[in-house]
C-alpha cells in the first residue's frame, strides 16, 4: 500500500492516465501468466495484436459502434470533484484511488491483520477508471474483489463531495439480487464510511415506509425500486429521485439482466415482463435526459459470469456505452493444445486458480442415499468450514425452489455427523448474520476462536441465497443436486477459492459435486467449455487425498477413539471366553437351584419332620 505523505499528496495521488503500462507484462498480481494472453498486462489492442486476434474490448466496441439504438459518449462531461484540501487529511493511493477518512483506517486495519492487503488485479485495473466516471462492465473470477473494487471509488467521491457541499437525496445506487446481499454490501460500505458518515447507506426493506428517499446511499434489489416507481404514492419521489443519481451499481449483473437476444427482449417488453432491472435502468436514462443530465451518471456492472448478451442488454436498457474490463481467471487446462479455446478464444478461462473440481454420483439419487454420501464427503474432507449448497430448479417457471428443503436436510446432517461431536451444521441465515459482523472487532474474535477450535462448522444454503455472497475461509463447496446451469455451478463453487483475511493471493479451494448421473455427463461438458478439469471421486475413496477409504477414521482423535472401542471390546471377547469362571458360574446356579427347590418343598430331600410355624 502506497502512503502518500500529507501536503504534497494531493497531485501525486492524482488518477494516472498510464494504467496499462504501470502492470509488468505477462503478469498479474504475482501469478506468471503467458504474455499477450491476458488483457491486464497491457491495452486489449495490445494483447489481441499479440495473439493476432480481436479482443473482447475490440469486439464490445465494434459491437457498439454497430448499435444505432445506442448513443455514443465519447465527450462524457466528468463533473469536477472537490479535492481534499492539502494538508488537513491523510491520503493514501490505493488501486489508483487517493483515499481519505475511516477508509484509510480500514485499509490500515486490514494490512494489520494480514500483513499484506494489496490490490487485487481487478482492482488495480478498474478502480481508478471507476473513481474517473467511466461506466464499465468488471468482469473478474469470484472472490476477487468486486465489491471492493466499486465500493471505494464510489464512497471516496461521496466523501469529497460531502466535505465540499452536503447534498441531501439519493445519489449513489447499488442494486443487488437478495436480500443477504443487500446486508452484506451495506456492512462493507458502513465499515468503510465509518461513524460520521454510516447512516448514509440506506438498506432498502419491502415493508418499510419508502416515500421520502432517506439516503445518499441506497442498496437495494431491483424488483423494490421498481415498486416504488409504480405505487402511486411513492412514484413522483423516487421518479424524481432517479433523474438526481450520480452512479449505479448492477452487482451479479447477469443475474439481474437476462441472457434475451433482441427478439426476445421486444417480446418480453411487449409483454410487459422486462427483468426489473432493466424497467430500472430505463427509468433512470428517461429522468436523466429529462433532467437535463444524460451524460453526467455512471454505470458499473459486476459480475463472474457476464455473458456477451448481459453486458449488450445492459447497454441496450441504460444507454450507455460500457466498456468491458476482464480480468480473466486460470488458464484453460486444453490450452497448450487448442490456444485458441474459451467464452473469449483467449486460452484462459473465467475460473479462479487453485480450484479443484470432483464429482460423485450416487446410485441411485434418493434422499436418503445422497445425505448418507454428502455426510461422508464432509467427514472425508477434514475441513474447518464446509458449504453444502443445495441446487435449486426453477419450479413454477419464476420462483426457483431449493431441491431440498433446508431443514430436511439440516437434520439429516446432524443425526448423521453428530456421532463425531466436532461437526456443528446451521443454515446460511445464521453464517450471514456472522459475516455481517466481519468488520467489526467482534466478527474478528469470532473469526480467531473459530481458527483455533478443532470443530467443524458446515453451513447448509440454497443457491440462489448464496449468490454474491462471501463466508471467510470456506475450505470446500459441496454442491448437492443438479446445477442448472454452467454459472450457477460456478457461482456455488466460487463460494471457497477466494481472498481471505491475511492472505494475499486466493486460498485454494475444492467443490465437489454431488449430482445424479445426467448431471455428472453435463458437467463434464461444461469442463471441456470453460476450462475446469472435473475428476470423479467413486465412494470408498477419499474425496481431498484419493485414497483407498479406511475406516471412518481421519483425525488423530478419532483413530485413538476407535483404538479405544477396539480395545475394550477385545478386553470383552477376553471375558466371555474365559472358561472357567463361567463353569463356576454353572455350579454355583445349580446349587441356588437346589435351594430354592428345597425351600418350596421342604419335605423332598429333607428328613425332618415341618415344624409347626412352618
Ligand atoms: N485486495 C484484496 N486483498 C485481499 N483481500 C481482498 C482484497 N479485496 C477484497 N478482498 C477480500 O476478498 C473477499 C471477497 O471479496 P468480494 O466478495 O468482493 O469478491 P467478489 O469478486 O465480489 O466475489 P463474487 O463474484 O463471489 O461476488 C472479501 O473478504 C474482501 O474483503
Amino acid at each position: 500500500m502506497a502512503s502518500v505523505p500529507p501536503g504534497t499528496a494531493w497531485r501525486a495521488a492524482a488518477p494516472s492516465t498510464a494504467v496499462w503500462s504501470e502492470i509488468p507484462r505477462g503478469t498479474i498480481g504475482q501469478r506468471q501468466l503467458p504474455t499477450g494472453q491476458l488483457f491486464a498486462d497491457g491495452p486489449p489492442s495490445f494483447a489481441a495484436k499479440a495473439l493476432g486476434q480481436p479482443s473482447p474490448l475490440s469486439l464490445a466496441a465494434a459491437a457498439t459502434a454497430t448499435a444505432t439504438s445506442v448513443r455514443r459518449r465519447s465527450g462524457r462531461s466528468q463533473p469536477s470533484r472537490p479535492r481534499p484540501s492539502p494538508g488537513q487529511e491523510e491520503v493514501f493511493l490505493w488501486g489508483g484511488v487517493p483515499v481519505t477518512g475511516e477508509a484509510v483506517k480500514w485499509l490500515r486495519s486490514q494490512q494489520a491483520m494480514s500483513g499484506t492487503f494489496e490490490p487485487s488485479p481487478i482492482q488495480d485495473i478498474a478502480m481508478e477508471r471507476i473513481y474517473s466516471g467511466e461506466s464499465c462492465c468488471i468482469q473478474a473470477p469470484t472472490g476477487t474483489g468486486k465489491t471492493l473494487c466499486f465500493l471505494l471509488p464510489m464512497l471516496q467521491r461521496l466523501r469529497e463531495e460531502a466535505s465540499a457541499s452536503p447534498a441531501r437525496g439519493l445519489r449513489f445506487l447499488i442494486l443487488v439480487p437478495t436480500a443477504a446481499l443487500q446486508t452484506q454490501t451495506a456492512a462493507l460500505a458502513r465499515a468503510l464510511l465509518g461513524r460520521g458518515l454510516a447512516e448514509n447507506v440506506y438498506v432498502m426493506r419491502r415493508n418499510a415506509s419508502n416515500t421520502s428517499i432517506p439516503s445518499n446511499i441506497v442498496v437495494a434489489t431491483p424488483r423494490q425500486i421498481k415498486e416504488l416507481l409504480e405505487t402511486p404514492l411513492t412514484q413522483a419521489a423516487w421518479r424524481r429521485s432517479m433523474g438526481a443519481l450520480e452512479m449505479v451499481v448492477v452487482d451479479e449483473a447477469d443475474r439481474l439482466v437476462n441472457k434475451w437476444n433482441m427478439h426476445q427482449r421486444r417480446q418480453r417488453y411487449k409483454a410487459q415482463k422486462e427483468d426489473p432491472a432493466v424497467t430500472v435502468l430505463k427509468v433512470i436514462e428517461y429522468e436523466t435526459t429529462k433532467a437535463g443530465r444524460r451524460d453526467d451518471w455512471q454505470l458499473v456492472a459486476a459480475s463472474a459470469t457476464m455473458g456477451r448478451r448481459s453486458h449488450r442488454n445492459l447497454k441496450f436498457s441504460a444507454g450507455i456505452d460500457l466498456t468491458l474490463i476482464r480480468v480473466p481467471g486460470s488458464i484453460h487446462w486444453q490450452a497448450p493444445e487448442k490456444p485458441n479455446l474459451g467464452q473469449y478464444r483467449d486460452g484462459t478461462t473465467n475460473w479462479p486458480e487453485g480450484l479443484r473440481h470432483r464429482v460423485r454420483v450416487p446410485k441411485p439419487f434418493r434422499f436418503p442415499k445422497v445425505m448418507a454420501v454428502t455426510a461422508q464427503t464432509i467427514f472425508e474432507l477434514a475441513a474447518k468450514r464446509v458449504l453444502v449448497v443445495l441446487a435449486t430448479t426453477p419450479e413454477g417457471g419464476r420462483t426457483p425452489k431449493s431441491m431440498y428443503g433446508l431443514n430436511l436436510v439440516l437434520g439429516e446432517l446432524n443425526f448423521r455427523l453428530e456421532e463425531f461431536g466436532r461437526f456443528e451444521v446451521v443454515t446460511c441465515n445464521e453464517a450471514i448474520d456472522d459475516a455481517a459482523k466481519l468488520w467489526s472487532a467482534e466478527g474478528a474474535e469470532q473469526r480467531r476462536q473459530q481458527v483455533e477450535e478443532d470443530r467443524c462448522q458446515v453451513i447448509i444454503a440454497s443457491c440462489e441465497a448464496i449468490r454474491g455472497i462471501h463466508l471467510d475461509n470456506i475450505d470446500a463447496v459441496v454442491l448437492v443436486g443438479d446445477p442448472m446451469s454452467v454459472g450457477d455451478y460456478q457461482h456455488c463453487a466460487g463460494r471457497t477459492c477466494r481472498y481471505q483475511p491475511g492472505s494475499s493471493e486466493p486460498v485454494e479451494g475444492m467443490a465437489v459435486s454431488i449430482v445424479p448421473d445426467q448431471a455428472a455427463t453435463r458437467m463434464l461438458h461444461w469442463g471441456q467449455l470453460t476450462g475446469f478439469k472435473l475428476v470423479e471421486v467413486p465412494l470408498g475413496t477419499n474425496v481431498k487425498t484419493g485414497e483407498a477409504n479406511a475406516p471412518r477414521s481421519r483425525t488423530e482423535e478419532d483413530v485413538s477413539k476407535f483404538e479405544d472401542l477396539f480395545a475394550e471390546a477385545e478386553e470383552d471377547q477376553d471375558w466371555w471366553n474365559e472358561p472357567d469362571e463361567s463353569e463356576e458360574d454353572e455350579d454355583e446356579d445349580a446349587l441356588w437351584a437346589e435351594d430354592l427347590q428345597r425351600q418350596r418343598d421342604p419335605r423332598e430331600g429333607s428328613r425332618e419332620p415341618p415344624t409347626a410355624w412352618s
